[in-house]
C-alpha cells in the first residue's frame, strides 16, 4: 500500500533550540505508528507541523501525494488529517451531542446565509448532522451522554469524545498525542481496544505519540524511536525496546531527572 503521509528531511528550530532535526516519516494507509521518546524529543512538534500548527524551517511534507507544507491548519484539517491533543480539547461547556456536531458542521457545505434564511438546504444538512451525530455517539459509547456537558464525563469518556470529534471530520489519518496520558491501567486497556476499534470501523491509518508503552506496545506495527527531534531507532516493539540507543535516550532521561 502507498504511502499516505510522507515527510521528508525535516527541520525546525525555536529560536536558538532545534526541536525536529532532519526527521522523515513514511505512513501507510492503514498503518499504525507509534512515536516515542523521551520527553522534549520533538514528538508534539512533529505533530504540530504535520497539522499546520508550525511550518517547517526546511523539509516537505506530503499527504495523499500533495505537498501540505505551506498549508494553513484549517485546509490540512479540511483536506483529512485529524488529530488529539496531549491536554484534551472539547468544548467544555457544551453538551457532548454538540462537540460532535461542531465537528459534522466543518465538512457540511452549507452557508452562514442559508442558516439565516433557515432554506431547505440548511434544514436538511441539519437533520443529516443531527442524524449522524446520534449514531455516532452511540457507536463511541456516549449515546446516553449527548445531552451532559463534555466537562462532565469521565476522564476516559472525555477522550472518547475528542477521538470520535476528530474521527467526524472523517479523516484518512488521524494523529493521536498521548491519548492514555494520566490514565490507570484499566483505563488503559480500554483505550488500547477502543483505538483497535477505531482503526477497524473506519479507513485511515494512525500516528500515535505515547509514553505508555502497552499502548504503543498492542497497537503498533512499527514504532520510530526519537531523540533530540532525529529518529534513533524504527523497527516493531520488540526490536526498538531492546535497541542500545533507546536504552540509553530513556536511562538517560531517567539520571538527568533522578
Ligand atoms: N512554541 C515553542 N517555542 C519554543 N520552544 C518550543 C515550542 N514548542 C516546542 N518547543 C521546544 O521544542 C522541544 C520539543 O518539544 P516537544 O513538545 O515537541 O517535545 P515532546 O517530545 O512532545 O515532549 P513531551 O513528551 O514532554 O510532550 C522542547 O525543548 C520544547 O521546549
Amino acid at each position: 500500500m502507498g504511502a499516505i503521509l510522507r515527510l521528508e528531511q525535516i527541520n525546525k528550530a525555536f529560536g536558538g533550540l532545534t526541536a525536529v532535526a532532519n526527521f522523515g516519516l513514511e505512513l501507510s494507509e492503514r498503518e499504525i505508528r507509534g512515536i516515542i521518546g523521551p520527553n522534549g524529543a520533538g514528538k508534539t512538534t512533529i505533530f504540530n507541523l504535520i497539522s499546520g500548527v508550525y511550518h517547517p524551517d526546511s523539509g516537505r511534507i506530503y499527504f495523499a501525494g500533495t505537498d501540505i507544507t505551506a498549508h494553513a491548519a484549517d485546509a490540512i484539517a479540511r483536506a483529512g488529517i485529524a488529530r488529539t491533543f496531549q491536554n484534551i480539547r472539547l468544548f467544555a461547556q457544551m453538551s457532548v451531542m454538540d462537540n460532535i456536531r461542531m465537528a459534522f458542521h466543518s465538512r457540511t457545505g452549507y452557508h452562514f446565509w442559508d442558516s439565516l434564511i433557515h432554506s431547505g438546504r440548511f434544514r436538511r444538512a441539519e437533520e443529516r448532522i443531527r442524524r449522524e451525530s446520534l449514531e455516532y455517539l452511540d457507536r463511541f459509547g456516549l449515546a446516553d451522554r449527548g445531552r451532559e456537558l463534555a466537562r462532565n464525563l469521565s476522564y476516559g469518556e472525555q477522550r472518547r469524545l475528542e477521538i470520535a470529534r476528530a474521527l467526524a471530520t472523517n479523516p484518512r489519518v488521524l494523529l493521536l498525542d498521548e491519548p492514555a496520558a494520566g490514565m490507570n491501567p484499566k483505563e488503559v486497556e480500554d483505550l488500547i481496544q477502543f483505538i483497535r476499534n477505531v482503526h477497524r470501523d473506519f479507513p485511515l491509518a494512525i500516528l500515535l505519540i505515547e509514553h505508555q508503552m502497552p499502548v504503543v506496545m498492542e497497537l503498533c506495527g512499527l514504532i520510530q524511536v526519537i531523540d533530540f527531534g532525529q529518529t534513533i531507532a524504527e523497527g516493531d516493539p520488540a526490536t526498538v525496546t531492546n535497541h542500545p540507543l533507546v536504552i540509553r535516550a530513556y536511562l538517560g532521561e531517567e539520571e538527568a531527572t533522578a
